[in-house]
């Protein structure tokens, strides 16, 4: 198999890292390019044995799989370097946010299958949590499927269901990530030091994590199983006021909804 990646930032690092630390693809089979940050794909090399190259017909020469993983603003230049040298066997897939299939199809000037999934950096970790949609032409789904459920789980959707996807698990883990940090900075407000407020926070999220994975109960029922009648937890409930905090995760959500459209409609 050779799978090519056209960038190889946060996003393709956490996926190549992934699949290679769950071993469906061999370090040899992986190619890199890049346009800044070209030490980095050095260091990939060295530390991973990857393939790292620059001439995009040594890229896209007998690839399986084409990963777009740029930003998006950067795919025009992206779709100049591959549109001369794609093949027809060669599966395009994106990561990209808000890029439509049509739009991807038309820049590469071709009706090669296209796949975007939408995945996140949890995929360092194998614990991405990824949709998928697909080109009504894409055949052979399982093979992807399979390289794609080596770093995390999928969720396979309509192409109109990719904002939203977009928001909830691209982007959901960075706002559960401002939410501990402001958890952090409230316990230096409450009396401890930084690096105390770090080590409470993390162990807390790290145990609530494994308990949402391990114990099998609802969110709700977890929060119950703490809640004391007329205790602490009950009293700090009450203040933290459930209806106030789903409204402002509802925004946060819909304004990251709506930039993936806004990306979608050629905004940048
Ligand atoms: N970071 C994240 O958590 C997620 C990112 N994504 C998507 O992944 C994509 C990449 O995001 P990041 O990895 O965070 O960005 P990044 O800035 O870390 O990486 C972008 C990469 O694209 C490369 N690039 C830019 N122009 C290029 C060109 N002309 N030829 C070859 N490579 C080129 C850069 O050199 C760099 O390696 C974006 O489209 C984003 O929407 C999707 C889900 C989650
Ligand atoms: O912020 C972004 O646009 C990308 C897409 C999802 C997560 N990061």
């Amino acid at each position: 198999m050779k799978i090519t990646f056209y960038g190889a930032g946060n996003m393709a690092s956490a996926i190549f890292i992934g699949m290679i630390e769950n071993q469906v693809v061999k370090p040899e089979e992986i190619f890199l390019t890049s346009k800044s940050n070209k030490e980095k794909i050095l260091f990939f090399k060295e530390k991973l044995g990857v393939n790292v190259a620059w001439d995009d017909k040594e890229l896209m020469e007998d690839a399986d799989y084409v990963i777009l993983a740029s930003k998006p603003q950067n795919f025009p230049e992206v779709a100049d370097r591959i549109r001369d040298h794609i093949e027809e066997k060669t599966k395009v897939i994106s990561v990209m946010a808000g890029t439509q299939i049509n739009t991807i199809q038309t820049e590469l000037g071709t009706n090669n299958p296209v796949a975007r999934v939408m995945p996140n950096t949890n995929a360092m970790v194998q614990h991405s949590m990824s949709g998928i949609t697909y080109s009504s032409n894409f055949k052979d789904r399982d093979e992807l499927v399979e390289l794609m459920e080596s770093y995390g789980k999928i969720v396979e959707v309509e192409e109109d269901e990719m904002h939203n996807i977009t928001a909830a698990t691209g982007s959901g883990s960075a706002f559960l990530y401002y939410i501990y940090e402001k958890y952090a900075e409230s316990l230096i407000e409450l009396g401890f030091s930084e690096q105390q407020a770090m080590f409470l926070t993390k162990n807390l999220v790290i145990g609530a994590g494994k308990m949402v994975e391990e114990s099998g109960i609802t969110f709700s029922e977890l929060r119950k199983n703490i809640t004391s009648k007329n205790g602490t937890t009950e009293a700090g409930l009450e203040a933290l006021d459930g209806d106030g905090i789903r409204k402002i995760l509802t925004t946060t959500l819909n304004a990251a909804k709506n930039r993936s459209e806004e990306i979608s409609r050629g905004e940048n």
